[in-house]
C-alpha cells in the first residue's frame, strides 16, 4: 500500500479558524456585534480545563469574547440551571458550551436541555439532536461535524460507503452515526457489546473510532484502502501528547487516509465550536 494521505486537521482548523474572524470583523463592521461564546466548566477535571483555555485562547484569535463560568466539584443543580438562564438571556452572549463531562452529582442532560437551542453552538441539547435525527439544519456536535467537514474539505463523500463507528455516545459516536447516514452512508454502529469487532470494522469503508480506548485498533482490523477518522483523545501517562483510538502507524499502513493524533480531528472540534459561534451571531441579526 501506498502512504495515506493524511487528513490535516490541524491545517484545515487553521484555515477555517481565518474565516471564522473575517466573518466576525464583517458583523462588527455591519452590524456593530462581537460574537460571544460562553463556557460553563464544574468540577477540576484537568483536561476539561485545558480545553476551555484552548477554547478561550481560539476564541480570542478569532475575535469572539469569551466568557468563563466556572463551578466547584460541589456545585449544585440549581446553580448551573440559573447560569445557564442567565447566558439564555444575555444579549452578549450567542453561544453557549457545557464543557463535558460534568461533575457525578449534576444532571447533565437537563442542564444541556436548557440552552436556548439557538445559542446551542456545540450541538448536544435535546433539540439540536433532534433536528440532526430529522435532518432539519441544526448545530451538530462539533466534533462530528469537524469530522464531516474534514471529509468535504478532502473530497471524501460518504454516499453509498459502508461507515462504521465505533461508540455511541451522544457526544460523539450518535451524531456522527447520523451525520453519515444524512450523508447517505450506509451506517454500523459498534460499542462495548459488539461480538466480533474485527469482522465489523474489515468491512469498513470509512472508520470512525470514537470509543475512548487507546489504540484499539490495529491496521490488521481494517480494509486496505479504507478512511480512518480518529475521535480519540486517551491521556496516557507517558506519553508527552494524547493519544488516538487508533494505532497510527499499523493503520496508516493499510489505510487510503487517515486523521493523526495530534493534528486531526481535535482541532476541528474548535474550529467548528467557533464556525457555529459565528454562524448563531449572524443569525441574531437575521443574516
Ligand atoms: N462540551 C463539549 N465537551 C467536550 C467536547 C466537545 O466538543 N464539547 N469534546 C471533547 C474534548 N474537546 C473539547 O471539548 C477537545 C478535545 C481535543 C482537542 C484537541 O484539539 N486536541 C489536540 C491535542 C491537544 C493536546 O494534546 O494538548 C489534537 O488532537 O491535536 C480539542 C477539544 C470532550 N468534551
Amino acid at each position: 500500500m501506498s502512504e495515506p494521505l493524511i487528513l490535516d486537521g490541524a491545517a484545515t482548523a487553521k484555515a477555517i479558524r481565518a474565516e471564522v474572524a473575517a466573518r466576525a470583523t464583517k458583523l462588527k463592521e455591519a452590524h456593530g456585534i462581537t460574537p460571544g461564546l460562553a463556557a460553563v466548566l464544574a468540577g477540576d477535571n484537568p483536561a476539561s480545563v485545558t480545553y476551555v483555555s484552548m477554547k478561550r485562547k481560539a476564541c480570542a484569535k478569532a475575535g469572539i469574547t469569551s466568557f468563563e463560568h466556572v463551578f466547584g466539584a460541589d456545585a449544585t443543580q440549581e446553580e448551573v440551571l440559573a447560569c445557564i438562564h442567565q447566558l439564555n438571556a444575555d444579549p452578549n452572549v450567542h453561544g453557549i458550551l457545557v464543557q463535558h463531562p460534568m461533575p457525578k452529582g449534576l444532571d447533565e442532560d437537563e442542564i444541556l436541555a436548557t440552552v436556548d437551542p439557538a445559542k446551542d453552538v456545540d450541538g448536544i441539547g435535546r433539540a439540536s439532536l433532534g433536528d440532526l435525527v430529522l435532518g432539519h439544519p441544526s448545530f451538530v456536535s462539533c466534533t462530528p461535524q469537524g469530522m464531516m467537514t474534514l471529509l468535504k474539505r478532502y473530497g471524501i463523500d460518504p454516499a453509498g460507503k459502508h461507515a462504521v463507528v465505533i461508540g455511541r455516545s451522544v457526544i460523539l459516536g450518535k451524531p456522527m452515526a447520523i451525520a453519515l447516514l444524512n450523508a447517505n452512508a450506509t451506517v454500523t454502529i459498534c460499542h462495548s457489546k459488539t461480538q466480533n469487532l474485527a469482522e465489523l470494522t474489515r468491512q469498513a469503508d470509512i472508520l470512525v473510532a470514537a470509543v475512548g480506548r487507546p489504540e484499539l485498533i490495529t491496521g490488521e482490523m481494517l480494509k486496505p484502502g479504507a478512511v480512518v477518522l480518529d475521535a480519540g483523545y486517551n491521556r496516557v501517562e507517558g506519553r508527552g501528547h494524547d493519544v488516538g483510538d487508533c494505532h497510527f502507524e499499523s493503520c496508516a499502513a493499510v489505510a487510503s487516509a487517515i486523521t493523526p493524533v495530534p493534528g486531526g480531528v481535535g482541532p476541528m472540534t474548535i474550529a467548528t465550536l467557533l464556525e457555529q459561534t459565528v454562524a448563531a451571531a449572524e443569525r441574531s441579526v437575521g443574516k
